[in-house]
């Protein structure tokens, strides 16, 4: 992308600072206007005071440099104050939007990239394409003012001399050009080296009792040093270039300076100039220089921010997987039937579509279990009915209500998900219960906690629901994190409970301890619980089997064989059987409640 593609793109976020800008540029013309004049006032108390050794010349133009100075020192500052926070508030603005618009992608999004990347452009990413933007804009304009303003004074004094010592001025431009192409390529290779160190760390942290478990810890040491290393290999090229080309603009300064001087002797010699004339002049040229380098300078650094600006408008150019277009509501209640119909989907990016013309209803206040074999497709069904995708084909209703008709937002109020992973926040037990629901009460928290069988073990913890956490909730075990999901779930107060997997890596005591307020959750709502667990079927009123992505068997708990074609697990319950590729294919006992038969069913639970 090239940097005015680039600056269109980020261009909405600085759009509201456009009259602040215009500020901070006027005043940081004011302070180059400022410097102009006093060098100007510099050339007369030279002539007029210094050379003729008269006081009485000396007050004015004194007090003029003065009172310039002040002026050119009032605007400096405030006109970097200014353009300081413009940056921030662009930062503020770029940051949040992106935030805002990662966390509306689909879970593949994140299945598929390194956590770590993903932050890493957060904060240095963001920073550059700030530099890029909105500094950038401010320091280009202000080094193009003082290069006019003081090569105009220049010209104005001396224009044969001043187009002499501009003969060197290209020199400039091709010294920056050829640095800036070798500062991409650098710069692009920093921010992916960054974005790894990132990954490598987050990785290695978040997993580090497998880590440890497994004596991994000089793997993982060596995986960040390669990363790191390839950082620093790019860090040194960057710095490398960028230190060089401040001394190779000074050579070039020196020589035009002596240039002038030279010539000067010869002039002042032939008395077509004064020294306090040719002092200025050469102040002119001194003061050309540093906002051309830094013209050279924000070129760099425009180049280098632009491998962070593509790597942000890649993630700004990812969908969202739904259109939220939907306006309607349902009204309120507390059971509602949920309808798949023919429903088929594919993943994006897949070959393999994970569901094909499912059907399946669940009544309203009914609870129903979903299980089958691995890959079956039952945790997409809840990704659907949460809209994280919508259907390929068929479609989904809430109390008759088309999915794709309601919003998002409504929708999702009307569902409590329980995930299989049992989500801790870093934050408070009583923070982490009321995650879905921040205006609870305390007391609202604690009944959810009691109804969640959690407040027992909540009072014993050391600060009670006052008790921090931590990221991954290491002070509680599997069940606890699991109650407290489950809290959470009834503080939300919805209508539809998705439990997936709830006692999955519990022992039978701990799956107990979640079974019984999941029990109670379940009588006041429509439950879809997705579980290999057979040992839950019990609760249901209804067990529905999907196998290659729609249901194949259905019926009563009470018509499932003895045991539900299940063994006994080491830890005492029952599951499904090990991979029995061939399956009885009819999961419930023939009866008068229709049931569909499949010729075989090859059922693996297991997993
Ligand atoms: N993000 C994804 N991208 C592509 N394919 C996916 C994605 N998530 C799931 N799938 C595929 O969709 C199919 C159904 O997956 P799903 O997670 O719904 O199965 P499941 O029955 O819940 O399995 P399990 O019991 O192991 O959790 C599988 O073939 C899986 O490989």
């Amino acid at each position: 992308m090239t940097t005015g593609e680039l600056f269109r793109r980020f261009w909405p976020y600085l759009r509201q600072e456009r009259a602040g800008l215009a500020g901070a540029a006027a005043l940081l013309v004011l302070a180059a206007v400022a410097d102009t004049a006093a060098i100007w006032m510099f050339m007369v108390l030279t002539d007029e005071a210094l050379a003729t050794g008269d006081i009485n010349a000396f007050w004015a133009p004194a007090a003029s440099w003065l009172g310039i100075a002040a002026l050119g020192a009032v605007a400096t500052f405030c006109g970097g104050y200014l353009a300081a926070g413009i940056a921030e508030r662009f930062l503020l603005r770029l940051r949040g939007a992106l935030y805002g618009h990662v966390q509306e992608l689909p879970p593949h999004f994140f299945a598929r990239r390194a956590g770590g990347d993903l932050v890493a452009r957060f904060s240095g990413d963001v920073e550059a394409v700030e530099r890029l933007v909105a500094s950038g804009v401010l320091e280009t304009a202000t080094a193009v003012v003082g290069v006019v303003l003081y090569a105009g004074a220049a010209l104005y004094l001396r224009w044969d001399l001043a187009l002499l010592s501009f003969a060197l001025a290209p020199a400039f431009c091709l010294v920056a050009r050829k640095f800036s192409a070798r500062i991409r390529t650098v710069s692009t290779e920093e921010r992916a080296a960054n974005g790894a160190i990132s990954t490598a760390v987050a990785e290695g942290l978040t997993n580090v009792e497998l880590v440890q478990a497994c004596n991994q810890q000089e793997r993982q040491s060596q995986k960040l040093h390669e990363q790191s290393y390839r950082w620093f290999r790019a860090k040194l090229a960057q710095a490398r270039l960028t230190a060089l080309y401040p001394p190779l603009v000074t050579v070039v300064e020196t020589v035009c300076v002596l240039l002038v001087i030279g010539v000067g002797i010869w002039e002042i010699a032939a008395q077509r100039i004064s020294i306090g004339g040719l002092m200025a002049f050469a102040a002119y040229i001194g003061y050309l220089y540093p906002p051309l380098q830094n013209l050279g300078q924000i070129t760099m650094t425009v180049t280098a921010a632009r491998a962070a600006g593509e790597r942000l408008v890649e993630l700004l150019d990812e969908r969202p997987s739904v259109a939220d277009a939907g306006r309607g509501r349902l009204v309120p209640g507390r059971r509602r039937g949920i309808r798949f119909e023919r429903v088929g989907f594919t993943y994006p990016g897949a070959d393999r579509p994970a569901l094909t013309g499912l059907d399946l209803e669940v009544r309203p206040g009914e609870f129903a279990m979903v299980t089958g074999p691995s890959g079956a497709g039952k945790s997409t069904l809840a990704k659907l009915l949460l809209r994280f995708y919508d259907p390929t084909s068929g479609r989904i209703t809430l109390d008759g209500a088309d999915l794709s008709d309601l919003s998002v937002r409504a929708l999702r109020d009307e569902i409590a998900l329980v995930p299989q992973e049992a989500a801790v926040f870093h934050g408070t037990v009583a923070d982490n219960i009321a995650f879905g629901a921040p205006s609870a009460t305390r007391a609202e928290v604690v009944a959810a906690a009691r109804e969640a069988d959690a407040d027992e073990f909540v009072h014993a913890l050391p600060d009670g629901y006052d008790t921090e956490l931590g990221e991954r909730g290491a002070l509680l075990s599997g069940g606890q994190r699991r109650r407290i999901t489950l809290a959470r779930a009834i503080l939300r107060g919805a209508s539809v409970l998705v439990l997936d997997e709830p006692t999955n890596g519990l022992d039978a005591a701990s799956a107990q301890r979640v079974l019984e307020p999941l029990r109670r959750l379940a009588r006041t709502r429509t439950t879809l619980l997705i579980s290999h667990d057979l040992d839950l079927a019990a609760e249901a009123d209804r067990v529905v089997v999907v196998d290659g992505g729609r249901v194949v068997d259905q019926g009563p708990p009470a018509h499932l064989p003895p045991g539900g074609g299940a063994d006994a697990d080491p830890q005492g319950r029952s599951v499904a059987s090990p991979p029995t590729r061939h399956f009885s294919g009819q999961l419930f006992a023939p009866d008068d409640t229709p049931t569909v038969r499949l010729p075989a069913l090859p059922l693996s639970f297991r997993r």
